[in-house]
């Protein structure tokens, strides 16, 4: 049986399983990448002249963040940008840290924060937009205080895709991306990361009160329905 986690607070506010560990996993690749260097954050000059409004996207596997990115892009002139699919793109570009990426998505693991936020960084960097959605990402504290730190940015909202487990499991077999990860062991991995990782991202936001929850079942139309009020409050946000 799955368990669910659509009653999420309890969960949310008090785990911190030993999977904890896996946020010291890493492994030295990312120092091939860029060094740092001191970004303007925001004061204008990094994000083309405006203030970057930026969006978390969160939720476990399959609970249709990337689904409901497209509906928010479509109507609200976001940019969408997939911690995911940045990472994907690493792997098919083939460098040398391509295989060590597909190694830690098959195994469901979180790739290391330097690697992600460089890519999410870059793609900001380089868009003429300054509403950014990023999807899929922090997903973990370390990644959250990478993303502080590196870009010198808060997100200004947080929406949490709150799915029942049985319900994720469901799409992500019927996925059919041909994805390495849309497999029973790898999402079983995943939803256990989802837990003692993402969540205590979901909970620091939640008390921030940037966290808009999201009940992630019904038709992606519906879901839509209880989204798009959250972007709608923000006037400049209409297209
Ligand atoms: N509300 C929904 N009901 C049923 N299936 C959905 C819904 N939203 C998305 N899906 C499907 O579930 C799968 C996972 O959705 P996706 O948007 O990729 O989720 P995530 O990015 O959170 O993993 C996809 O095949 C998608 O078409
Ligand atoms: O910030 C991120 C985002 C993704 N991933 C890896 O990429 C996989 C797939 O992420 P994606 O967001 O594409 O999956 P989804 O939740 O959409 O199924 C995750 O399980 C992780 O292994 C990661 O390490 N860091
Ligand atoms: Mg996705």
């Amino acid at each position: 049986m799955w368990r669910r986690v659509a009653s999420l607070s309890s969960l949310i506010s008090s785990k911190r399983s030993s999977t904890l560990n896996q946020a010291a996993y890493s492994f030295k690749f990312f120092e091939s990448f860029t060094t740092e260097t001191p970004t303007q954050g925001k004061d204008g000059r990094f994000f083309k002249g405006k203030t970057p409004f930026i969006t978390f996207v969160l939720g476990g596997p399959g609970s249709g963040k990337g689904t409901q990115c497209e509906k928010i892009v479509e109507n609200f002139g976001f940019t969408h940008l997939s911690a995911g699919d940045l990472l994907r793109r690493e792997i098919i570009s083939n460098t040398e840290y391509g295989a060590k990426i597909l190694d830690t998505i098959k195994e469901g693991k979180i790739v290391p924060s330097e690697v992600t936020v460089k890519l999410i960084r870059k793609e900001m960097e380089s868009s003429d937009n300054y509403k950014f959605l990023i999807d899929g990402f922090p997903r973990s504290e370390e990644n959250r205080i990478a993303f502080e730190r590196i870009t010198e940015a808060d997100p200004d909202i947080v929406l949490f895709f709150d799915c029942p487990e049985e319900e994720m499991v469901k799409r992500v077999l019927n996925r059919n991306q041909g994805r390495v990860d849309d497999n029973i062991d790898t999402i079983r991995k995943r939803l256990k990361i989802f837990e003692s990782l993402n969540l205590p991202v979901v909970n620091y936001y939640s008390k921030r009160g940037k966290l808009y929850t999201i009940n992630a079942v019904g038709t992606a139309d519906e879901i839509f329905e209880q989204v798009r009020p959250v972007f709608a409050a923000h006037e400049e946000f209409s297209t």
